[in-house]
């Protein structure tokens, strides 16, 4: 959908002034946030803000709505009803590139990469909606009926180029490496490999890069150390709390506690498709509703939030499992 479409369509419900007024100063604001499946509530009237430069963590049992609320963030999925603003403007009826374009930058649950490019073009392929001299005619892609023409004109640059689109192919070359670089140990001698030859910590340190490439107003990262051993996932929370002192806003869906009580300054725990408490780290650890929303399901096992975060552990739902590592890196 267009800007002037989903802004029309905002205007109409008179929905734009209020979220304007309701988030003026919030990086990301949402607001009575529904998302349904079949019966399922899995976000079910959610409303939160991320600051400029916060680190906001979302917490929760498995299958509370966390991944879902990303994806609504991130326009992967539409929202039943609510509002989601980035500086003020609605962005709640655009497409995921849209949004991208806004700032919003994203990592997969699961880790997603394109197995064939190496890593390096992996990191570049997150720099081609910023494209301008490549793709003059870009904007156009978004008219059905010209889709032709941006495609026809990205081709024939392509292969003839012009000194704008060279120097902007270097800007672009210079912005991958600062990426690649910013994972140096690990990524800097794999940079030309294929990324279907990584582990998997490399892999999900790959996207991380490419989201970051964006240079996101908000990053949003789905579980960036699931599947990490202990090291893997240190090393993590050093990235992170770098990219906090660098001012980085993120929105950090994640399942280990200790990481999350230590990076965030906001954690907010969902059950069953609602905010069941929000808070500072300290306040939302000690919370009676959370830590009957971890350990409820497992009573007779005892202890509470706080030994769950000074295990380390990763918590699960049903049990409290130490996440296992699928791949880790390589020797
Ligand atoms: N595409 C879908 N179709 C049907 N149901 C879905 C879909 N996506 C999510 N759900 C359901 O919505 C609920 C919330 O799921 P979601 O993945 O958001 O939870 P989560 O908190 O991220 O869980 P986890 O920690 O396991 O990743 C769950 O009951 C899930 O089964």
């Amino acid at each position: 959908m267009s800007e002037n479409t989903a802004a029309a369509d905002a205007s109409a419900t008179g929905e734009v002034d209020a979220a304007a007024t309701a988030t003026a100063d919030a990086l990301l604001s949402v607001d009575g946030l529904e998302r349904h499946f079949d019966g399922v509530r899995a976000v079910d009237g959610v409303s939160f803000t991320v600051a400029p430069h916060e680190v906001v963590s979302i917490i929760g049992p498995n299958g509370s709505g966390k991944t879902t609320t990303l994806n609504l963030v991130s326009g992967a999925l539409r929202a039943g009803a609510g509002t989601i603003s980035l500086e003020g403007r609605r962005i709640d009826h655009a497409d995921p590139a849209r949004i991208a374009e806004e700032g919003v930058a994203r990592t997969f649950q699961n880790g997603r990469v394109f197995a064939t490019l190496s890593v390096r073009d992996n990191v570049e392929v997150g720099l081609h909606s910023t494209l301008v001299a490549s793709r003059p005619f870009r904007r156009l892609s978004r008219l059905f009926l010209l889709k032709w023409v941006p495609l026809l004109g990205e081709l024939f640059i392509a292969i003839i180029g012009t000194p704008a689109s060279r120097r902007e192919q270097k800007q672009i070359d210079a912005a991958v490496e600062s990426e690649v670089q910013r994972f140096e140990a690990r990524l800097g001698p794999r940079r030309d490999d294929p990324a279907y030859s990584l582990s998997y910590a490399n892999r999900r340190r790959t996207e991380i890069a490419r989201a970051l490439a964006l240079q996101p107003k908000l990053l949003l990262l789905d579980e960036p150390t699931a599947g990490m051993n202990q090291s893997e996932t240190a090393e993590v929370l050093e990235q992170l709390l770098q990219l906090k002192a660098d001012g980085q806003a993120i929105l950090l869906v994640e399942h280990k506690l200790d990481l999350v009580m230590t990076v965030s300054d906001r954690v907010i725990v969902m059950d069953g498709g609602r905010i069941i408490a929000e808070g500072p780290p300290q306040t939302v650890r000690h919370d009676p509703a959370v830590i009957e929303a971890y350990l409820g399901r497992r009573r007779g096992l005892g202890g509470g939030v706080d030994d769950v975060v000074s295990s380390g552990d990763a918590v699960s739902g049903d049990a409290v499992s130490g996440d296992t590592t699928t791949g880790g890196d390589e020797a």
